[in-house]
């Protein structure tokens, strides 16, 4: 089994636009990652490097211990399945499995053998003599994965395979595929933009923005312990409150967050206290998912607000609560000035020194273009709105009843004004 790491790989398209900045990456062998991100913040770019179909313009990439930055795509091992795994469409079932083992002078019956164990895997041995043109669109995509598995790879690539599945082929798929994954151990490096895939296929999920890696860890560690507002932001739905939010240190290093006219007290044991308590009159972002905030008809609460309006979700009501507080948009939060390529260091690859002087004109002039247009408020990541809250009925409800919150302040998730954790993270 094959480990990849990337070493300060950058990727800049026509000398000005920078897709992938410094991302520094250890993929252990047989471990299955999730790149997951928004439109536009570099995956795919990263991962068609690692497999060699696009030039890096600085950084290194190594399988185990070869440096590979330098080989061709054919020599590097990789499969790879792209959205529309394209088919040769005069080809059937078998023999678009076969190819590349016919390439690769593989002995006749044996390669036969290894196509028809692909095939019962992906449940596709029913059509092994049908054309493409004859099988479903999940079927064909699993044409797609075995052609790319059956030649058994050192590194297993995937650009949102599922995206052009319907809603319970792609659920079925996904199931299939990470146990297929899992029994072949071997790396795989899978890019989505829907977290529900990264949540449930990856062993570790990697969330890019602006050509960054913002956090990585296991799905659970990404999910609960985000390392940024915009990550918190990215996972999970409804999305999280993010409240923006002043320290006030009263007597006893007492620490209360003002919300406006409202106010969290945080308990004097709770480890973001010890931080704070030293910052009288800081702006923080507090983090709060429907799990922190309990109904109550208690008069003595942390939050209280007016119930604007509740929505019907099937298996869950969501209600809108005007509070008075100022919420941040996760999207926008922490955006930075773009950051300048960094000189790269010794010991880097010929390719890579070619464009050190490229790197080094572009160091204070380079400027991202963001996917989306750049937002024309001076202060657009704060707004008034409603806080978001799911509850289980909508019994006793109705719009504007006065809605108090109780808050459970260890589920509360607190970052500075730069988008970033005031805590430190717990990864593995
Ligand atoms: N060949 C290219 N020339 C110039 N810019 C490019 C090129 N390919 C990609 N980009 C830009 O680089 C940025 C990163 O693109 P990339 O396709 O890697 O993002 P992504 O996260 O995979 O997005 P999506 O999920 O929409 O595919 C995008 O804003 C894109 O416009």
């Amino acid at each position: 089994m094959t480990g990849i790491r990337l070493d300060s790989v950058t990727k800049v398209y026509d000398g000005r636009y920078l897709a992938v900045d410094d991302v520094s990456l250890e993929v252990p062998a047989g471990e299955f990652l999730v790149l997951l991100g928004p439109s536009g913040c570099g995956k795919t770019t990263l991962l068609r490097m690692i497999a060699g179909l696009e030039d890096i313009t600085a950084g290194d990439i190594w399988f185990g211990r070869s440096n590979i930055t330098m080989l061709p795509p054919k020599e590097r091992g990789v499969a790879l399945v792209f959205q529309n795994g394209a088919l040769y469409p005069n080809r059937t079932t078998r023999e678009n499995i076969l190819f590349p083992l016919q390439m690769a002078k593989e002995e006749p019956a044996e390669a036969n053998a290894k196509a028809v164990g692909v095939a019962r895997i992906l449940q596709i041995d029913s059509t092994l003599d049908r054309l493409p043109r004859t099988l479903s669109g999940g079927q064909r995509q699993r044409v797609a994965i075995g052609r790319a598995i059956v030649r058994q790879p050192r590194v297993f690539l995937m650009d949102e395979p599922l995206s052009n599945l319907d809603a319970t082929m792609r659920t079925e798929l996904r199931q299939e595929l990470g146990a297929m994954v899992r029994d072949l151990d071997v790396t795989t490096v899978y890019v989505t933009h829907d977290q529900i895939e990264a949540l449930t296929l990856a062993d570790r999920v990697a969330v890019m923005r602006n050509g960054k890696i913002e956090d990585i860890g296991t799905p659970e560690e990404v999910f609960n312990d985000p390392a940024t507002a915009f990550v918190a932001g990215f996972l999970g739905s409804p999305r999280i409150n993010l409240m923006s939010a002043t320290v006030k240190v009263t007597a006893h290093h007492r620490v209360t967050l003002e919300l406006g006219t409202q106010s969290i007290a945080l308990p004097p044991t709770d480890r973001r206290s010890l931080i704070l308590n030293r910052h009288d009159g800081a702006r923080v972002i507090v983090g709060a998912r429907s799990d922190a905030f309990t109904l109550t008809s208690d008069a003595d609460t942390q939050l209280t607000g007016s119930l604007r309006t509740l929505e019907f979700h099937g298996n869950q009501w969501i209600a809108f609560v005007e509070c008075g507080l100022e919420l941040v948009n996760p999207d926008l939060v922490g955006v930075q000035p773009p950051t300048a390529v960094r000189r790269m260091q010794n010991g880097h690859t010929r390719h890579a020194a070619e464009h050190e002087s490229l790197l080094d004109k572009l160091r204070n002039a380079l400027r991202r273009t963001p996917a989306e247009p750049p937002p024309e408020d001076p202060a657009p990541a704060h707004r008034r709105a409603d806080l978001i809250l799911e509850v289980p009925s909508n019994e006793g409800l109705k719009p504007r009843d006065t809605i108090r919150l109780a808050v459970d302040t260890a589920k509360l998730h607190l970052f500075g004004e730069d988008g970033r954790r005031i805590d430190r993270l717990t990864r593995q």
